[in-house]
């Protein structure tokens, strides 16, 4: 369905600037920017953007789309739907769904099922853990992401990749894809949970969940995993950091394309910190914990001094009921994709963050990282993946607004700002205001 579109008087916010201008889409692709005017716009549809700022579509680097085998909680529509309500027209879906992306048979069923129902552009993570592994070594893994152990927790003690140096040693020497890391001890997180136990029972206070799934063992994990990619040589990126100390072990003296160890921080763990498990209990435990506000303090300063290079969700829907539960029982992790912009540009709002530095983390970085072509920048040629925001426009999160297929959020009752009136996805002006075009599937990335 691709139209010709121009945004009128627009500020684009792209590449460490802010400016006024006109942007020109048309079959699919950011065709001109500048002052535009006559021939050019004739047939076109206008959109006055006027007081608006203008992103890249933002992309997810981590998200849990729960399909194939998980749909009670999420699927391909319902949650590419809310992301791009949200402003988010690309992501990365992790492999732990049900069976668990071990194969290149499951990887390409879950392309086919995308192609019939994303409203976004995608990409899946390849699962790697110890009963892949020397399948995984044998592949060509140029044809993926990469490779991931995140939410792979089925087996027993130990035999987490990222708690296993035997593993990780053998596939960090061959592995030539990006391996991204969910970076916790496991032998840690199971010593300290029988400690809480034998303290509480099955029900030990929410409180308690940063000390069980403790900074020591994602910094132990942390350290270790950049110990042995050096030895190797490898390409690391750990996944959703959350501690302050961790922060400093990457680097920021080199420029993000030469760097072969790099690191995210999800959006809740710029927002929340441990003060919030009291008002909002088992809804923010997700793995690894939600820790103190000076992580919290930590990770965002570490994030404008290019120690953490991009800002991701790891959306993790799971029905209510999941969640409120005993604390062994209870589910870990909560949804984000539809909301992770406003929480970025109400820390904006809050003279935390610029909106340049919002674009770099969210959008440039994100296609740097993983080589996405044509995407993650407002540059001509490139895909016309667009949001369109409007910073003066207050609104609430409720139920009634809750896109998610499990239908509730950690954020309800919380007044953003700013809202996207506009998103554009390969061109196609797929939400407007509150409304959604009829359905037009997204595109699987293409890497470079
Ligand atoms: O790594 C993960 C996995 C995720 C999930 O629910 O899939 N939930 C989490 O809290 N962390």
């Amino acid at each position: 369905m691709n139209q010709s579109i121009v945004i009128k008087n627009v500020n684009i916010v792209n590449e460490g600037q802010i400016k006024s201008t006109d942007v020109f889409i048309q079959n699919g692709f950011i065709e001109k920017i500048g002052n535009l005017s006559g021939e050019i716009t004739k047939n076109a549809e206008i959109i006055d953007g006027t007081g608006k700022y203008l992103f890249p579509g933002i992309i997810d680097g981590q998200v849990h789309f729960r399909e194939p085998g998980l749909t009670h909680k999420g699927d391909l529509r319902t949650e590419s739907r809310a992301a791009v309500s949200g402003g988010t027209t690309s992501f990365i879906d992790m492999p732990n769904t049900v069976p668990n992306v071990l194969t290149t048979e499951i990887i390409d069923e879950k392309f086919r099922i995308a192609s019939e129902k994303s409203w976004a552009n995608y990409s899946f993570f390849l699962g790697v853990n110890n009963d892949n592994l020397d399948k995984v070594l044998q592949m060509d893994t140029s044809q993926f992401i990469g490779v991931s152990d995140d939410g792979l927790y089925f087996t027993k003690k130990g035999n987490l990749l990222a708690d296993s140096p035997d593993t990780m040693g053998k596939l960090f020497s061959n592995c030539k894809s990006i391996i991204a890391i969910h970076s916790e001890m496991e032998q840690v997180i199971e010593e300290n949970e029988e400690i809480y136990r034998a303290k509480y029972g099955e029900d030990v206070p929410i409180a308690c969940h940063p000390l069980i799934r403790s900074g020591e063992g994602c910094y132990q994990s942390t350290k270790r995993a950049i110990a042995i990619t050096e030895k190797h040589k490898a390409r690391l990126h750990i996944l959703h950091l959350t501690t302050e100390a961790e922060t400093h072990l990457f680097r920021n003296d080199i420029p993000l394309k030469e760097k072969n160890i790099t690191t995210e921080v999800s959006v809740q763990n710029l927002w929340f910190s441990d003060k919030d498990y009291q008002r909002l209990g088992t809804l923010i435990k997700w793995n690894p914990a939600i820790k103190t506000e000076q992580d919290r303090v930590g990770l965002l300063r570490a994030l404008l001094d290019d120690r953490i290079d991009i800002i991701t969700t790891d959306h993790a829907p799971h029905t209510l009921e999941e969640k409120q539960k005993p604390y062994f029982q209870s589910m870990s992790g909560a949804p984000m994709v539809q909301h992770s912009l406003y929480i970025m540009l109400e820390l904006y709002r809050q003279g935390l963050i610029t909106l340049e530095k919002i674009a770099e983390k969210m959008c440039h970085n994100v296609a740097i990282l993983y080589g996405i072509e044509k995407r993650g920048f407002i540059r001509e040629g490139y895909f016309a993946d667009l949001t369109l925001v409007d910073l003066n426009s207050p609104w609430t999160v409720a139920k009634e607004n809750i896109l998610y297929k499990c239908g509730w959020s950690p954020l309800e009752g919380q007044t953003f700002q700013s809202k996207v009136t506009h998103t554009f996805v390969n061109g196609n002006l797929v939400y407007k205001n509150g409304t959604f075009s009829e359905f037009i599937p997204g595109q699987r990335l293409e890497f470079n």
